[in-house]
């Protein structure tokens, strides 16, 4: 047992004090329980010990207020504490006792089991009666949401199922989700996430971030300190003005960092309670949200310029003062008028990776380099034309031409030269240079203009062919054509997500290019039959690299990103390519592998961070997958005593 009294054992475990009692009934409440134990630091051995013997006395201390009233003969209800009774205008304590035990417990998500509890479980955490009397192994019950789940036509019913097991049990929800990663994983993620966002007004029931709005300007640590948890390792934050390619979701864009997340624990291995969701709320341009009755968010315009620097200078000095120099903050859907600033401006002081340039450009290098050895020639030989230019877009573009500097020992100036980008305006050529924004300046080459897309495939002649633009349709069954007309194995890529923003689907893009066309999409497409072959579609995905990539920073203690991180990552996905995944058309391995890809993208990052000194976790491990391996959380039930 512990030699600690009780009282300073709880501080240590972060256990508050209660709170603020207004009655003289409840003032007598508090002062008997003394102290509420906070349910997510049980787990070790004495911790447990101890806590037990805090839930008895807390029970003891719950019963002896809860006798004190007279009981009422033959039963009734008691407003036990004048909630019942107390007017609207009056004030009222909203008590809480967070013991994981009993009811408390099977509504505890962190530490709900279900009818897993055992039955020595049941007698010992005053679960009898609460359960009925099956007790059923995890892999049941993984068996019995599947089949649920499928049950569900609509993808936002399957999308709300999971959420609600989020918040129901953690660890059967990160289970499920691992052992049916490719069938739920368009689930939570792209497509369904981004209808989710669309309507997170609708079905939102339980908050499952923290929000951070204008509102709490000047208090934001004050705000961060609400969050449960406190050993935070990740931060992904939006403020939701591009939220996939369906643009300003204002604060509905949580669906965003709460699928990430999901996402850096099930594919990553990073444990839940080290994750935390952000969105940023400035306000909205998004009309439709303004008028609707049902959105959750600021209702006003935007806030931009000073405002919003100044909201998001707060947040990220509040995060670092609250989770020091090693938390790492993922950017996930900025506009791209923020992006580039927000990574440029914290990439010196912070451990930030922003997603949409980053990891997106990793991600589709490891599809080029995979691409080599279908379509023999160096990444030097080829010819890319994007259409977009934005954080994608040109995120891709320079690692493109990085990797091509490092391979050919050439300046990236020149390797850029390699690379053309299209935007809403036409071909990106020198003599728009003055009007273009400074992320597009570098791809401003010597060309006379042009405006369509066609027109650029036509002149460019590309052999890589790279949609970022958002917009779905784009590339049209003429331009599938051209560059079939071209190419003999025309790598086409359509990264726009959801699925309705695609640029192409994968069945124009193999039928329009009779069966030719090396394809990745952002969002997945399911297999496509063309005469009497099958090609299976990569899904060119960020959600390889970020699980891998962040895993690889945190255990290795890095401070900050470099771009040879980005590299390397994109190195170690494109090795796990087999050629088995090559004979089917893939550019990527299966999903259903991504653990042990995670791995090895954790364990090449990590490599590179000990390389250039960044990495802070001293000595290096000396078999870094291993490692990897070893940090991941696992989401197996844990037996109670
Ligand atoms: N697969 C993946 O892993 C990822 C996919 N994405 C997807 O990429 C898309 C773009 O994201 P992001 O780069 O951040 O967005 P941005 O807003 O930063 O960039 C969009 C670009 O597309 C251009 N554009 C818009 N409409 C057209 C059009 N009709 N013709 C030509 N160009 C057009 C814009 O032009 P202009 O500059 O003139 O306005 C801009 O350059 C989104 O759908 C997103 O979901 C993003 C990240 C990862
Ligand atoms: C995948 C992703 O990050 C996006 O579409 O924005
Ligand atoms: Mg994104």
């Amino acid at each position: 047992m512990m030699s600690l009294s009780r009282t300073s054992f709880l501080n240590n475990l972060g256990v508050s004090e209660l709170y603020n009692p207004v009655s003289s009934k409840q003032k007598r409440y508090a002062a008997s329980l003394k102290v509420v134990a906070s349910t997510s630091r049980t787990g070790d051995r004495n911790g447990t010990v101890v806590m037990e013997s805090v839930v008895k006395e807390t029970r003891e201390a719950l019963t002896a207020v809860e006798e004190e009233p007279k009981s009422a003969v033959g039963g009734g209800v008691q407003d036990v504490y004048g909630e019942d009774s107390a007017t609207e205008d009056q004030f009222v304590t909203p008590w809480n006792v967070s013991v994981a035990s009993g009811y408390t417990l099977l509504r505890d998500p962190h530490h709900n089991k279900g009818l897993a509890f055992n039955d020595k479980e049941r007698d010992a955490h005053y679960l009898r009666g609460l359960l009925p009397p099956a007790v059923v192994s995890q892999d049941l019950q993984v068996k019995k949401m599947m089949h649920n789940i499928r049950q569900y036509q609509l993808p936002l019913h399957k999308y709300m199922a999971m959420m609600d097991l989020q918040e129901r049990n953690q660890k059967l929800f990160y289970k499920l989700l691992i052992a049916n990663v490719e069938e739920l994983l368009p689930v939570v993620y792209t497509p369904t996430v981004g209808e989710a966002c669309q309507k997170y007004g609708s079905i939102y029931m339980r908050p499952q971030g923290l929000y951070i709005s204008l509102n709490e300007k000047g208090r934001i640590l004050e705000v961060l300190r609400n969050w449960p948890e406190k050993n935070i390792q990740v931060i992904v934050v939006t403020d939701g003005e591009r939220i996939l390619g369906l643009g300003d979701l204002g604060c509905q864009g949580m669906g965003i960092p709460v699928g990430k997340l999901a996402l850096y624990t099930a594919l990553g291995g990073v444990r839940p309670s080290a994750c935390l969701p952000i969105t940023i709320d400035v306000g909205t341009n998004n009309e439709e949200l303004l008028n609707d009755e049902f959105y959750i968010g600021l209702r006003q315009k935007r806030a931009t310029g000073q405002e919003y620097a100044e909201l998001m200078h707060e947040f990220m000095t509040a995060v670092k003062q609250l989770y020091g120099e090693k938390i790492l903050i993922q950017f996930e859907d900025f506009a791209n008028h923020n992006a580039f600033d927000l990574l440029s401006k914290y990439g010196t002081t912070h451990l930030v990776f922003n997603d949409d340039i980053q990891g997106t450009a990793s991600v589709v290098l490891a599809g080029l380099i995979a691409s080599q050895k279908v379509v023999k020639g160096a990444l030097s030989d080829h010819r890319y034309l994007f259409l977009g230019a934005g954080e994608a877009g040109t995120g891709i573009a320079e690692l493109i031409a990085l990797e091509i500097a490092k391979q050919t020992n050439t300046p990236v100036e020149e390797a850029r030269k390699k690379i053309w980008l299209v935007d809403s305006k036409g071909l990106i050529v020198s003599s728009r240079r003055e009007s273009l924004q400074h992320f597009k300046k570098p791809w401003a080459h010597e060309h006379e203009p042009v405006k369509t897309l066609v027109d650029a495939i036509n002149d460019i002649k590309p052999t890589v062919l790279i949609g970022t633009s958002g917009v779905g349709k784009q590339f049209t069954k003429e331009v599938v054509e051209a560059m079939a007309t071209i190419n003999e194995k025309p790598i086409i890529f359509s990264l726009s997500n959801p699925t309705s923003q695609s640029e192409c689907t994968a069945e124009e893009a193999y039928n329009w290019s009779q069966g030719r066309a090396i394809f990745a999409s952002g969002s997945p497409f399911p297999p496509v039959e063309y005469e009497g072959k099958v090609f299976v579609p990569g899904q060119a995905n960020n959600a390889y690299i970020f699980p891998g990539f962040g895993l690889g920073l945190l255990m290795s203690g890095t401070i900050r990103v470099h771009d040879e991180m980005l590299l390397a990552a994109s190195e170690a996905l494109a090795a796990q390519v087999s050629q088995e995944n090559f004979d089917k058309g893939m550019l990527y391995p299966p999903f259903a592998n991504i653990r042990k890809i995670s791995a090895e993208i954790a364990a090449k990052v990590a490599a590179k961070a000990y390389e250039l000194g960044l990495a802070t976790r001293l000595p290096q491990p000396k078999d870094l997958v291993k490692y990897a391996e070893s940090c991941m959380y696992c989401p197996s039930y844990r037996n109670y005593r």
